[in-house]
């Protein structure tokens, strides 16, 4: 459904990932873990098109990916990227329409549907994204990206400077979007129990490659694997 095939690539001479290939099928929910720095935010600005590829190619609902990063979210690849951005002198309303519009669904639609979706949203509905708390933008990010009606959605370390009651939360909501509409996830993160709550397998990078791939069961039972990306 997803592929990543032979990646290699960085910021101008610095190549950071080399050679990385992952794959997530319809409907599965697959982590990212590593260390900082390993380059998992670069693997997910490769894949969105956002950084230019020295090698490998990217598929997209088995479609061959160009390299456009507008076209790829055409072919249904939502990203959040760290650092939740969102337009923090629009309202929240305005932040969903435009993520629709940009890839031509029907804003008012999409808004009612994404508050529908995200009920936390409702009451702040005209506020300006700018003014939201860090755990209320990144649900609002979420949003955006689900507005385009992805098939495959790659998350960047959404709990980073999210309060516990809302990486619950955030747990929930993404179950129930990989499950209900059927959408594939990828998620880089350090937050290793979360991951742990949602997904069902992993890759683990380590400068700037794919160490390893696991499942859920292994890596809750592999103790010093756990001590090792979490760095203690
Ligand atoms: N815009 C950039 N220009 C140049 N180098 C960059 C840029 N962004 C990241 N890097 C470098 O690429 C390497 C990998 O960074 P990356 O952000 O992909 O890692 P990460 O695993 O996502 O870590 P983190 O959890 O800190 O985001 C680091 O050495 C970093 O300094």
């Amino acid at each position: 459904m997803f592929k990543i095939t032979a990646a290699t690539g960085g910021y101008g001479k610095t190549t950071i990932i080399r050679d990385v290939s992952i794959n997530v099928k319809a409907g599965e929910m697959v982590a990212l873990l590593g260390r900082n720095g390993v380059g998992k935010s670069t693997l997910m600005r490769y894949a969105t098109g956002l950084i230019k590829a020295e090698a490998g190619t990217v598929e997209i609902g088995g479609e061959r990916a160009p390299p456009s990063p507008a076209k790829r979210a055409r072919l249904g690849l939502g990203y959040v990227p760290q650092g939740r951005f969102v337009f923090p002198r629009m309202t929240v309303t305005e932040n969903i329409a435009v993520a629709a519009a940009s890839n031509g669904f029907d804003a008012k639609e999409t808004v009612a549907e994404m508050m529908e979706d995200f009920p936390l949203l409702q009451p702040k509905a005209n506020d300006l994204a700018g003014g939201l708390s860090g755990g209320q933008q990144q649900i609002l990010a979420l949003s955006r990206a689900l507005a385009i009606r992805p098939k495959i959605l790659l998350l960047d370390e959404p709990t980073e400077g999210v309060q516990p009651s809302i990486i619950d939360e955030m747990a929930g909501v993404l179950k129930r979007i990989n499950k209900d509409r059927e959408i594939a996830i990828l998620v880089a993160e350090q937050n290793l129990d979360f991951c742990l709550s949602i997904a069902d397998r992993a890759y683990v990078m380590e400068k700037g490659a794919i160490r390893m791939e696991t499942d859920r069961d292994s890596l809750r039972a592999d103790k010093a694997l756990q001590q090792e990306l979490l760095g203690v």
